[in-house]
Formats: C-alpha cells, structure tokens, sequence
C-alpha cells in the first residue's frame, strides 16, 4: 500500500527497509516482496508522482526538472573546467525517482561496459553474459504508440517481452528522421547506421528506445508498482519521509557496526521537523541515488574520518572512498537554424498549440500526437578515430572497441540553456560519455536537509575537452552532409563563430552541463579490496546490515544513458538479497 502519512504506517518493524522508493529502489520492493511471508518498507522522501502531467506525457518531461516541487533542486559546485559555472542539477523528488522525470531513453549500455564490471569488481555475474537474463527481467518491449511496425528500427531477437519496464520505439514521426538516416548513408564510414544499439556493440547510429509504453512514461512506479505490485499486503510504501540518519549497534560482542535502525523525518511542507525510527529484522537498502546515498552515510559515520571529525560525526567505519570516484557524462546542445516550421518548437512557444495537443493526448489510448515521444527520436555513439593524438597521451578510458567516447542524440527542437521564444530548430547533442575526470559528493554539514556538496568535475581532464572539441566538430560534419542542405540554415548564435578548435573549446566550456548520469560514488569493489564501498554483492564493506542499491554503486559510467544500467543492477542485486536470505 502506498501512504501519505506516518499515521496510516501499521508498524515500525519490517523485514527489509528500503530507503528511497526510486529507479532501483522499487525494483528492490517489488522483487522481495514477490515472497509474501517477507515484509517491506520503503520510505521515499519525495512526493506522489501520480496525475502529473510534465511527467506522464513524454515530450513534456523537460519541463519535470529542474527546480520544480518534483526535482531536490540541488546546484552543483563551481566547475573548474567550465570556467567555474554552476548549473543546477536534476534528480528525481518523487515516488520513481529519476525514472519519473528523466528523458527515457533506453540504452543499455555495451558488452563491453559489463564485462569491465566484471574484472573491476572480480564477481563474472556482473559481466555481459551472465547479466542477459536480468535484462530481460526488466524489459517489456512493446509496440510504439501508433502502432506501426517496429521491424527495422530494433533487433526483435535481443529483446525482452515478459518483463516490467516497457521500452518501444518513437510513436510520432518527425521531419527530422528521414534525413538523419539519409546521412548515414551518405557519410557510412564515420556514421554508420546501427539497427539496435542495446546488442552489446553500441556503436553507430539509429532509432532511439524509450521507457514508454502506448505514449505515456514508464518508470519505476507506474512498472514495478502497477496495482497488482503495490496492493501486496507485505508492501509498505509511505511518502514524504526523509531518511536523515541510520543508527548502528553491536550484536554479541561482534566487531562489526550493524545498521538495522533507521531514522526519517516527515518533511511535507508546514509540518513541524518529527523524527521517527524504524527497525529492520533483517537488512537496510539505501536506494537513494549517488548523491544522497553518500550523504546518508557520511550522516551515519561510514565515511572519511578527517571529514567526519570536522563536522563532529562519530566515525563508524573510516572509508575515504564514501563519495568519491563520481564519473558523469558532459552534455552539450549544438542547436541549428532550421527552415521547417515542423519542428517541436511550436509547441513551446505557442500556449494554445500545446493546449490543443495535451487535449490530444488526453482523448487518446494509446496516446497520440506529438507529445507521445521524447525529445531526441535517434541518437549515436561514436569513437574518435585510433590515430586521434591524444592517445599519445591518454591510454582510451573507453570500455572497448564497442563503447564510445561521444554521443549524439538529434532532437527536432531548440535545446539548450536560454530558449528562444521564436523560430524552429534542430539540435545535436554531443555529449562526451567516456570521461576520464572524476568528480566527489561531500558533505559540509550534519543537517541532512541541507544538500550535499555535488562535484562532478566536468570537462576536469584535458582528453575530456578533446573528446568534447572533436564531437562538436564532428556534430557539423555530420550537419554538413548533402540529406541537410535544404533544411539546416545554419549553426545557432551561441556558437555559429566557434570555428578553431581554441573557440569551439571556449563554446564547450561556456555551455557544458551535465546529462545527469553520475554514478560511482560508493563503488564496488573485490571482496577483501582495500578500496571500494560494497562488495560486488553490494554489501557495505567493514559493517553489516546494510547493503546499496543503485547507481552509486555502478564503478564507472558506462558509454550509455544510465537508467536501463540502474534497473539492470537492481535487478540482480535484488537476487543477490534474496538468494542470502534463500527468499
Ligand atoms: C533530468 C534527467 C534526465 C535523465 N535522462 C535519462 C534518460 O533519458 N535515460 C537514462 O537512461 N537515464 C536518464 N537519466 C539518469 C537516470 O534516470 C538515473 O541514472 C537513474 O534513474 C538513477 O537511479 P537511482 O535508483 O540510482 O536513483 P533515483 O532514481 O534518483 O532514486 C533515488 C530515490 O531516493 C529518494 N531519496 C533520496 N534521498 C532520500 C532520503 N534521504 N530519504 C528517503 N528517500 C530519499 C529520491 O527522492 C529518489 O526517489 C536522467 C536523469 C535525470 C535527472
């Protein structure tokens, strides 16, 4: 059941408290409690996600976040490779998570990605191979809103049809489809077309998958907790609660803190700070993401001592790595003059033209029209060249051969900072999506209420700015090409004069923000490992009781948008609890 109120919770002792009702947290709350003799809570900070039209209607997800009552509205710090700009950035303050507001794209990621998890963290479960089954388990493809054969925009044969999470392809043609697949043609040899990028080898060009099924977003809480999920009678889900401490004891004289008590705090708004504690029989799961997960246990004591003992915590367990080890993808929006009027543009700036097509989408199942789509209907990764220079200096962070170092993604509308409020336009993303610079979560404060400090070090290493230079430069080639010549009028001011490639890095460092896609900062690791903060079961390394559950623990981002990554970790991270309990 799902409460609004720490009235209506029937008790404080559960089996398993989940902390975070998020992208991997309700996968976890769905799996357990597929054995109806296990009891669990999961406490989600954030607010109902239900009713929500910026987050239910695809096309309008970019109006979910930033700085709405459904985003934590967290700043970044000064980043020193963007000239020490902040930029806010996204996470999801609602039932779902990042799932309810992310753009819902569906990439999975490469074999190779997998198989790197695998040796880093010594566990082969992790590896591509034996992670096919858990993919599937998540994955329920199913047809695009308008209901048009998908045949030749995906690999039917890697697919998953039986499971929770809908992935499809677009459901609305854009006037930009036909012409990227016509430059893919044309420029085959640096742009290939790729008919599915979620085989294991990523690499080229084609339709985009998207978490959404018969036009509306699918996410973790309209998935994993569809009524038959949420009315278990061993599923307890209560919103507005925010966990701000965990507490530890000692069993019997053992040596190590056990982590079974939990402290939240009611946090809608007018009402007075209440802290209550719930108990778990048999273990915590901190599915709060790769900020707040960090944060909880710096808050607890798991974390530097040096830290801890400036903010006066009681250190538990000293691990410098609570934190650190961030990787996040840069993204940059490259946006062109286009001389269509059938661009999304429209939409944004025209309050009855979009009046007119919510209407659409209200009277329609499956939903139709423009809106049932997200913003980018094909998307690329792409390599730099294997004679690019700056391997002489950089050994190729890639995962492999099947991973990229950039990304396109094409949308049919202005994207960007500072929207224009008139024209049409197109935008390539380019965003770089094997970084080598590596970012931290800190905390300068004992009041959880307060954000923790979010550094993700963008464009923080020389090779990332040269992926980013060369993926700008690479976005025009691609623009150049003869399927645009009578659409595309010319790149944007913001960057129509950034033509070296000492102007195009200026441009890079003067609009780069982030794709929301940090992981790693409480990474996994070798059993026995002097590094690392969970074990590849995802256990807390050093104490007991307690064990994490999303993208915090992912060691390195991988060459994709992370989500599909996230849910695939929760997946057999979930297996991997029940399988220690025999669940
Ligand atoms: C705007 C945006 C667009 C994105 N677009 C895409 C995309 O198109 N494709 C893609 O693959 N990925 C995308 N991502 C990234 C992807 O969604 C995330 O990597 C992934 O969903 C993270 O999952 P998670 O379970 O780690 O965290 P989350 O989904 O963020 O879950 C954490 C949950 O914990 C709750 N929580 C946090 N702290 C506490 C606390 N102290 N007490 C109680 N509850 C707490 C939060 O409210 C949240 O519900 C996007 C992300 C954003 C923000």
């Amino acid at each position: 059941a799902l409460y609004e109120s720490v009235s209506q919770l029937p008790g404080w002792i559960y089996d398993f408290i989940i902390v975070g009702g998020g992208t991997a947290g309700n996968v976890v709350a769905n799996r357990l409690t597929e054995n109806s003799a296990v009891s669990v809570l999961v406490l989600e900070a954030g607010v109902s996600d239900r009713g929500v039209q910026d987050i239910e209607i695809p096309l309008l997800a970019s109006l979910a976040t930033p700085n709405t009552a459904y985003d934590w509205n967290y700043t970044v710090a000064p980043q020193q490779g963007l000239y020490g700009r902040v930029f806010s950035y996204a996470r999801g303050y609602v039932l779902g998570g990042c799932s309810s507001v992310n753009l819902m794209v569906y990439s999975r990621g490469s074999s190779d990605d997998y198989n790197r998890y695998a040796s880093i963290s010594g566990d082969p479960g992790w590896s591509w191979d034996n992670l096919q089954y858990y993919i599937k388990r998540n994955e329920r493809f199913t047809p695009p809103a308008d209901g048009h054969s998908p045949i030749g925009q995906y690999d039917p044969a890697v697919h998953g049809y039986s499971g929770i999470n809908s992935v499809t392809v677009p459901g609305y043609p854009t006037v930009i489809d036909q012409r990227v697949l016509r430059t893919t043609q044309e420029l085959s040899g640096d742009f290939p077309f790729n008919l599915d990028m979620n085989t294991g080898n990523t690499i080229g060009i084609g339709w985009t998958q998207e978490t959404i099924l018969d036009g509306a977003r699918s996410s973790s809480a309209t998935s994993y907790l569809e009524p038959q999920f949420i009315n278990r009678p061993n599923l307890h889900i209560l919103l507005h609660a925010q966990v701000t401490q965990l507490f530890a004891s000692k069993i019997n004289g053992s040596k190590v803190h056990s982590f079974h008590t939990v402290q939240f705090s009611e946090n809608r708004q007018g009402l007075p700070i209440t802290n209550y504690n719930v108990t778990a029989k048999k273990e915590v799961v901190l599915s709060a993401g790769s900020f707040n997960t960090p944060q909880l246990l710096m808050l607890s004591g798991i974390g530097n001592k040096t830290v801890l003992d400036g903010l006066g915590i009681k250190t538990l367990l000293d691990n410098p790595w609570v934190g650190q080890n961030m990787s996040d993808h840069p993204l940059i929006t490259n946006p062109f003059y286009v001389s269509s009027n059938q661009t999304f543009d429209p939409i944004f700036h025209n309050t009855s033209l979009l009046a007119s097509d919510i209407a659409q989408w209200n009277a329609t199942y499956p939903h139709e029209g423009p809106l049932v789509d997200g913003r980018g209907t094909l998307l690329g990764w792409l390599r730099l060249p294997n004679n690019s220079s700056i391997f002489q200096k950089y050994p190729d962070p890639s995962a492999g051969p099947h991973s990229s170092h950039y990304e396109f993604i094409f949308a049919n509308v202005f994207a960007g900072s500072s929207p224009p409020s008139l024209g049409n336009y197109l935008t390539i993303f380019s965003n770089v999506v094997s970084p080598v610079a590596r970012g931290y979560v800190t905390i300068n404060s004992t009041n959880p209420f307060v954000q923790p400090i979010i550094n993700p070090n963008l464009l923080g290493t020389d090779f990332d700015v040269y992926v980013a230079v060369e993926a700008i430069k690479s976005a025009r080639r691609f623009a150049n090409a003869s399927a645009w010549a009578d659409y595309i009028v010319g790149p944007y001011e913001t960057w129509a004069n950034a033509t070296t490639d000492a102007e195009i890095e200026a441009y890079a460092r003067r609009t780069a923000t982030s794709i929301w896609h940090a992981v790693g900062t409480s990474t996994m690791s070798p059993r026995g490992a002097s590094w690392g903060v969970v074990d590849p079961d995802l256990r807390v390394k050093g104490v007991s009781g307690l064990r994490i559950v999303d993208a915090s623990v992912i060691p390195i981002v991988p060459a994709a948008h992370t989500q599909a990554v996230v849910y695939i970790f929760a997946e057999r991270g979930s297996d991997l609890i029940k399988g220690a309990w025999k669940i």
